[in-house]
């Protein structure tokens, strides 16, 4: 492994974690006051009081997250997803208006299956078809 590989890996290792901490800050933070569901439509729903209010204040709730922390939160996630041992790269795709056009991350199409592709950077034997590069 030489230093260029070795940054890469820490740097993909550091994402991981920064995505991880915040998706275990968002979803797990006050787990008994937090519920999560599935509706009829298939959404995940997550729902809760995270903080304790007083139940007579008719403000809203301070803190709530931004909508650009909330868009980037969506491609840390996303990134999860990935496959690649090396690399995960997520994405949040948002219009002028803040409308969230599409999320995605690298990954194969839908219907295409992941399980042959060899998804090592190198091959011991120089041949290309051992790694994931075409
Ligand atoms: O803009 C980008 C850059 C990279 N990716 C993906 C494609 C591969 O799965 C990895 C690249 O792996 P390396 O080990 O860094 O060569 O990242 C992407 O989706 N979008």
């Amino acid at each position: 492994m030489n230093s260029r590989d070795v940054a890469l890996v820490s740097t993909a290792t550091f994402i991981g974690a920064l995505a991880s901490a915040f998706a275990y800050h968002l979803f797990s933070s006050s787990p008994k006051k937090q519920s999560s569901r599935i509706d009829s439509s298939g959404n995940c729903v997550v729902s809760g009081n995270r903080s304790s209010q007083d139940p007579y204040d008719s403000s809203k709730r301070k803190g709530y997250l931004s909508w650009d922390d909330y868009f980037m939160a969506i491609a840390f996630l996303s990134a999860e997803r990935s496959k690649d041992p090396n690399r995960q790269v997520g994405a949040c795709l948002v219009s002028q208006n803040g409308i969230i056009l599409g999320i995605g991350y690298n990954g194969f199409p839908r219907g295409c299956s992941d399980d042959k592709l060899p998804w090592a950077k190198k091959s011991k034997y120089g041949d290309p078809l051992e790694t994931k590069y075409p």
